[in-house]
């Protein structure tokens, strides 16, 4: 068995009254995709967001490699080193050129040279074809090729996770393709994933693991022949008939 990434333990979470995660277990071992799925307001992004401490959960245990980064001594700062966030728009800062918005992690976090930190952001721009853009600003590009280089400035770093949240939602159907691409490559390459989707056929086709979110909890989880072709739950199977029909 691989080795394990992510163990989220008994994660609640609220919102003045509103329980919105209401004791999430979880485990993602290394090389896995995770795809979750839900409802809108069945959590997913809270549960992401939980996971590199843009919020902090009110009870469980959130483990990095082993290590209890829910505990409130651990540097926020120091976990986000650790892992890669895309959501689902504003991700590339629109002052820089998109170079810069690749380096800076590398550069500013983790002290590399310019020189290293840029050879390193023109080659991964220039495995997705935006190597002529490194200098432009992000207003040049296209949603979709913003994603993408949202996507690479996410693993500049070498990240042990990498978080995804509705990364195609806010982008034209035809940009989609060229963003969940990238997606199937780097699992290829064997990053370590957990993503929140509304793209079933995606899901089917790249996760290894998918997680039904349903008011907080997680209704149902397994392979993706079994969540897609033979769900158990009944509420599992209302919900795919809505994206199914
Ligand atoms: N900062 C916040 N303050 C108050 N309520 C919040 C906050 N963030 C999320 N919520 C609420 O928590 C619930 C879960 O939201 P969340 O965004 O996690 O769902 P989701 O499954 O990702 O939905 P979607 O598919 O629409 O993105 C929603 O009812 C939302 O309104």
């Amino acid at each position: 068995m691989s080795e394990v990434v992510l163990q989220l333990q008994g994660i609640h979470k609220s919102f003045g009254d509103r329980e919105v995660l209401r004791g999430i277990d979880l485990t993602v071992r290394t090389h896995e995709v995770v795809a979750l799925i839900g409802a809108s307001g069945s959590g997913k992004s809270t549960l992401l967001r939980t996971i590199n401490l843009l919020e902090r959960i009110d009870d469980g245990q959130i483990l990095l490699r082993g290590q209890d980064i829910s505990d409130p001594r651990v540097p926020a700062d120091a976990v986000r080193a650790r892992i890669g966030v895309v959501f689902q728009h504003y991700n590339l800062f629109p002052h820089l050129s998109v170079l810069d918005n690749v380096t800076l992690a590398a550069r500013h976090v983790f002290r590399e040279s310019r020189q290293d930190a840029e050879a390193r952001g023109i080659d991964l721009l220039g495995r997705i074809g935006l190597a002529e853009h490194a200098r432009s600003f992000p207003d040049r590009l296209s949603g979709g090729q913003q994603q993408r280089a949202a996507i690479v400035r996410a693993i500049a770093t070498n990240p042990e996770l990498l978080l995804l949240d509705e990364i195609t939602s806010a982008l034209d159907p035809e940009l989609v393709g060229e963003v969940l691409d990238l997606v199937r490559e780097l699992k290829a390459e064997g990053t370590t994933i957990v993503m929140a989707t509304h793209e079933m056929a995606f899901a089917r086709d790249v996760a290894d693991h998918v997680v039904f979110l349903d008011q907080g909890l997680i209704a149902e989880q397994g392979p993706p022949e079994q969540l897609f072709g033979a769900p158990r739950e009944p509420r599992t199977r209302e919900f795919l008939s809505r994206f199914l029909s």
